[in-house]
Order: structure tokens, then C-alpha cells, then sequence
């Protein structure tokens, strides 16, 4: 069986972050597992706290996991300090760790700030050159790039810079904000576009988590960068169109969409059994 990694901070309420990372890898067919980089206190309507682990003990969870079971891919999300970058790029070069997706997660979804200013020079210089691929939001890509971004040709050169200078892939996600759900795929010189149908759920807490991680468990498995991509893109369109409804803000996805078996069936009414 392949096996992937997720480097990223612990969601309460399941819908983001590691949880979400874990769904989805075990959904698409790989091992997975995870080292915490934070504990955040959050449901679909915010964050209230943070709670950090050290460098130290980072590495400490990425030495048992590169030491023992080895990832065929890696996916890092949310590491909201400089210290704990370094940390992630001092290991994944000591253990030559291949396939990394960085999602560059800088704000929540709810709006939530979940990366300190310091900390985002330190992705762009330590972590992005180590990376195969990054995958942005507009508001991200406007951070790494420099460039503001209003039309889909902005999209364009901003991935292009970004790559060009990271020498990695960029999927720029068009996303909530600037067309349906089209997504840009700058690699190895190519831009091509990825179109997804718009899903009318309000529902969307966790897709970028939920997607790097579809990204990263495909490239385990040996998939090229385009079709991880498209099977990706799929993948999350069918994890909204399941139309799950849970808490008060912007709920989570099913991930678990297109498991039907035997122990997922919910409990049928029956007259014998006790309440
Ligand atoms: N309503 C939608 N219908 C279809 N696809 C969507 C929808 N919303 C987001 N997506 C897709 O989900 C993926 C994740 O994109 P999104 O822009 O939501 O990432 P993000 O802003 O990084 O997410 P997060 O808020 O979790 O950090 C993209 O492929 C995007 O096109
Ligand atoms: C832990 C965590 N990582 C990432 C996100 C971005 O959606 C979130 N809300 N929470």
C-alpha cells in the first residue's frame, strides 16, 4: 500500500486540517499519517486558540515517521511559525522526502489569521524550493507573487512567477473568488486550466486542505502532476455535491462520499431494539 504524510494543525471539528487529511488520503487509497504541527480550538463559525508544538518535537514526530514507515508523498498545511518550518524543510532534506504539496494555508476559511508575518518569508525561502507543487488561493498567490490578481490573465502570470521562481508546480485556485471553480495549472512551463462546475454548498470548510491532500495521495500513487490534479478536482466536487449540512458557519464536506459498505449503513428502525 503507498502511504502519505500530512504535516498540518489539528481541526476540533474535523471539517480542515489534519482530520480533513486524513479522510481524504484513506478515501483515495493510501496509508496516512501525521505529524501535528498545532492544536487549533475551531468549529465551522471560527478559531479561538492556537497551541503551537516546538521545532523540537515536530521533529521529533518527523524523525518516527521518516525513521519507521516512509511517505511516498508528503502534504504540508498549516505551520504558523518560522521556527517550525525550519524545522519541516531541515527534515524533509535530511530524509529526502519526494512528491511534496505545500498548501500555503494563511487564512482560515471562517477568516481566521493562521500564519505570522515572520513566518511567510520562511515558507518562501526555505520550504516553496523544496515543494513539487503549491497550491494557492488568490489571496495566497497575491502574497507569493507580488502581483494583485482581478482577471484570469493575472492568474496566469502570477502562477508563472511563482513557478518560476519556487522552480515548482502552482495549481492557483480560482475558487470562491474569481470564476466558477477554475483552477490553474502551472507546470514544467505549461499553464492549463482545470474546470469545475460551481456547486451551490455554502459548505466549504476544509477544500483546500481536502484537495492537496487528494493532490498528494495521487502523486503517491504514482499518478502524473496532471492527472493528480484531475482526479483531485474530482474528487472534491464529489465530497460538495454530497451536500452535507453540519454546524452554524461553513460546514465541512463528506469526505467519505463514495464509501457504501457494509459498516457505513446508518441504523435501520427496529421495533426490538432498546432505546
Ligand atoms: N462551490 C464550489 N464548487 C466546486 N468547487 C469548489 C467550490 N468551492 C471551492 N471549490 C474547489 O475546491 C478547491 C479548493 O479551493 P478553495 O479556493 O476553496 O481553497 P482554499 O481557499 O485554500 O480553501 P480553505 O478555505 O479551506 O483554505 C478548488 O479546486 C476549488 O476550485
Ligand atoms: C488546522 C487548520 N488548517 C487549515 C485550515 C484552512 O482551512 C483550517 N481552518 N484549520
Amino acid at each position: 500500500m503507498k502511504t502519505a504524510l500530512t504535516i498540518a494543525g489539528s481541526d476540533s471539528s474535523g471539517g480542515a486540517g489534519i482530520q480533513a487529511d486524513i479522510k481524504t488520503m484513506t478515501v483515495n487509497g493510501v496509508f496516512a499519517m501525521s505529524a501535528v504541527t498545532a492544536l487549533t480550538a475551531q468549529n465551522t463559525t471560527g478559531v479561538t486558540g492556537i497551541m503551537e508544538v516546538t521545532p523540537a518535537f515536530l521533529k521529533e514526530q518527523l524523525d518516527s515517521i521518516f525513521t519507521d514507515i516512509r511517505p511516498d508523498a508528503v502534504k504540508i498545511g498549516m505551520v504558523s511559525s518560522a521556527g517550525l518550518i525550519q524545522a519541516i524543510a531541515e527534515k524533509l532534506k535530511e530524509y529526502h522526502a519526494r512528491q511534496i504539496v505545500v498548501d500555503p494555508v494563511m487564512v482560515a476559511t471562517s477568516g481566521a489569521k493562521l500564519i505570522n508575518d515572520d513566518a511567510v518569508s520562511v515558507l518562501k525561502e526555505k520550504l516553496l524550493p523544496l515543494s513539487d507543487i503549491v497550491t494557492p488561493n488568490i489571496p495566497e498567490a497575491e502574497v507569493l507573487s507580488g502581483i494583485e490578481i482581478k482577471t484570469e490573465a493575472d492568474m496566469t502570470a502570477a502562477a508563472e512567477i511563482i513557478g518560476k521562481l519556487y522552480h515548482c508546480a502552482v495549481l492557483l485556485k480560482g475558487g470562491h473568488q474569481l470564476n466558477d471553480a477554475n483552477d490553474l495549472l502551472y507546470s514544467k512551463g505549461v499553464c492549463r486550466w482545470f474546470y469545475g462546475k460551481r456547486i451551490h454548498n455554502p459548505n466549504t470548510h476544509g477544500t483546500g486542505c481536502t484537495l492537496s491532500s487528494a493532490i498528494a495521495s495521487n502523486l503517491a500513487k504514482g499518478f502524473s502532476m496532471n492527472e493528480s490534479v484531475r482526479r483531485a478536482k474530482e474528487y472534491i466536487s464529489g465530497a460538495l455535491s454530497a451536500m452535507l449540512d453540519l454546524g452554524a458557519g461553513s460546514g465541512p464536506m463528506n469526505h467519505a462520499f463514495d464509501i457504501k459498505g457494509k459498516y457505513t449503513k446508518e441504523k435501520t428502525e427496529n421495533k426490538d431494539s432498546k432505546q
